[in-house]
């Protein structure tokens, strides 16, 4: 698990214009109005960019250098379509939200962060143009994820619920990922600090092109980025008009829903609450586990935390054994989501099946009513694996507008009350 420090330094951002998690995505833009007329505009969906994926089987560090003259075409007016398309929201959100990036001294050096807010001057990373960044550090985390540290040039500013693409320039191939935030930024000032480093987590796929490519990456190297991109609307404005905030995070999905925690829970007009189931393969993979058991701590009337893993490893020194483990073991299901979630909007017409208890040490806030939902304003936030988002709320679907389907949908959760995140 991470050490608390693991995640003071950041704040982070999520994605762009060409890409995507392993899977197609389809950004859900509508939903930006319902969420509130004055949000920013959403910038354009993430979608993910597909070359030329290994063959099966090919298990290098790094993906195949087989990039064709057409892909690399393809690639170049996508990116500039999406860049340009996505620099307009950009400004816009910028000039609505008064998120501006950092002007900074381009020390480049350290891991300080410029509290200049007034500069509109563009930073160390731009979503115009690519730039190379430092890889400073990695830290593995678990077999297969590593905590990758960045130094820019000039301060960012990362709001919350946005990311950076990360490109493997050789194939021309490139990703979505969030950038980290830390409560103490969140809570000092809100999403409006530039910041010189970051840190992104990032999960290694065994045919995976990018993330194999920064995890075969040594400190000193530069990768190239472009960002951030906003992916949901989460400023403390935004987040203002909910009460109640439920989430379900599947692995690294976490990091997008951690600022949001954050911002949520250090808001400074209004409480409002947050449920957050947490799904991953193995106990090893329940990133940030530490600091989120922490805040569930400092936050108890605010924060409720629950997890779930497919399966305890017996072989060969599992972190955690069977006995240790005090959360759910299987996959996520109406039973760990009665009583966590938000009450569904719309009246089920059958009974929905009586919950079991969470299990021993795992916590239930007693969120309003006997069930633990409130009534008030709220919605769920899903992401995770696109598996895992099918399982819980159906695809998202063309423009992420398809109705609610799988474990939420039977419950009766409607669309307007769920947020599945592009993977
Ligand atoms: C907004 C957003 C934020 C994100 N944030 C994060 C984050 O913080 N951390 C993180 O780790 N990820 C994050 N992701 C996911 C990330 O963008 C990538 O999708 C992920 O790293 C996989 O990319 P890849 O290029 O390595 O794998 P891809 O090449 O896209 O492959 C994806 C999957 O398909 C499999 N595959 C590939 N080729 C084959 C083949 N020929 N046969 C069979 N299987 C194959 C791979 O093994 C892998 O499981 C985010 C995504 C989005 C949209």
């Amino acid at each position: 698990m991470f050490s608390s420090k693991l995640i003071t330094k950041c704040n982070f951002s999520p994605v762009t214009t060409t890409f995507t998690r392993p899977r197609q995505s389809t950004f859900p833009s509508r939903f930006y109005s319902q969420l509130s007329s004055s949000s920013p505009s959403p910038p354009s969906p993430p979608q993910k960019t597909t070359f030329n994926r290994p063959p099966p089987g090919h298990t290098s560090a790094r993906a195949p250098r087989s990039s064709t003259t057409s892909n690399l075409i393809t690639f170049l007016a996508a990116s500039s379509i999406g860049a340009a398309a996505y620099f307009y929201q950009w400004n816009k959100y910028r000039d609505e939200s008064g998120v501006l990036s950092g002007s900074g001294s381009g020390s480049g050096s350290g891991s300080s962060k410029s509290k200049s807010k007034s500069s509109s001057d563009n930073s160390g990373l731009t979503i115009e143009k690519w730039t190379p960044v430092l890889l400073k550090k990695i830290t593995p985390v678990s077999e297969h994820t590593s905590l990758f540290d960045f130094q820019l040039q000039k301060p960012c500013v990362f709001p919350v619920s946005s990311a950076v693409y990360v490109k493997d320039d050789e194939i021309q191939a490139m990703r979505a990922y969030t950038p980290i935030h830390s409560l103490e930024e969140e809570k000092e000032e809100g999403q409006g600090i530039g910041q010189d480093s970051f840190q992104l987590l990032i999960k290694r796929y065994g045919e995976g092109q990018v993330s194999r490519f920064v995890h075969s990456a040594r400190p000193g190297q530069k990768i190239e980025m472009r960002g951030p991109i906003l992916i949901w609307p989460g400023s403390r404005s935004d987040l203002a008009q909910w009460d109640e905030i439920g989430m379900i995070a599947g692995g690294t999905g976490i990091t997008a829903m951690l600022p949001i925690i954050y911002s949520a829970l250090t808001h400074p007009d209004k409480k409002i609450k947050v449920s957050l189931l947490f799904a991953a393969q193995v106990p090893e993979e329940l990133y940030f586990k530490d600091q989120l058991d922490q805040l569930q701590k400092t936050y108890s009337n605010q924060l409720s935390v629950v997890y779930t893993v497919d399966k305890i490893p017996s072989s060969p020194t599992p972190t955690t054994t069977a006995e240790e483990w005090k959360g759910y073991v299987g996959y996520v299901n109406q039973d760990m989501l009665k009583g966590l979630m938000p009450t569904p909007n719309k009246t089920l017409d059958a009974p929905a099946p009586a919950s079991s208890s969470p299990p021993e040490n795992q916590t239930d806030i007693g969120n309003g009513n006997s069930n633990g939902n409130t009534t008030g304003k709220s919605i769920v936030l899903i992401c995770g694996p696109e598996s895992m988002v099918k399982h819980v709320a159906g695809s998202r679907g063309i423009n992420g507008q398809e109705p609610v389907r799988g474990i939420l949908g039977a419950m009766g959760y409607q669309k307007d009350q769920v947020f599945r995140f592009p993977n």
